[in-house]
């Protein structure tokens, strides 16, 4: 499946609603780092972006230690930052 990538003013515009995701180093994914009481909160975050990972067939890259998960957005499919990393990154700030 193609999926294009953003154009820059697309990813300025994206990144300006994005409160707490940055862009990577090379421009190709966007970064958020969370943070919770303990691992318990943590993982159930991580349950519950997984159901959500699903539902929209694109999936994160993330690591976790105890209390804080980071995630990462690219669409490998397009080699780069895409819409559907915004709209993933939208639903997961809306489970908070
Ligand atoms: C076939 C399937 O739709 C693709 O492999 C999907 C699955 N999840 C994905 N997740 C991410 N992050 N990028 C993709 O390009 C991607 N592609």
């Amino acid at each position: 499946m193609s999926v294009p990538q953003l154009t820059d003013a697309e990813r300025d515009a994206a990144l300006a609603e994005l409160e707490g995701w940055t862009l990577r180093g090379d421009g190709k994914a966007i970064e958020c780092t969370f943070e919770f009481d303990d691992f318990v909160q943590a993982f159930g975050f991580m349950t519950r972006v997984a159901i959500l990972a699903q539902s929209q067939d694109h999936h994160p890259e993330w690591f976790n230690v105890y209390n804080r998960v980071e995630i990462t957005l690219t669409t490998h499919d397009a080699g780069g930052l895409s819409q559907r990393d915004v709209t993933l990154a939208k639903a997961i700030d809306h489970l908070l």
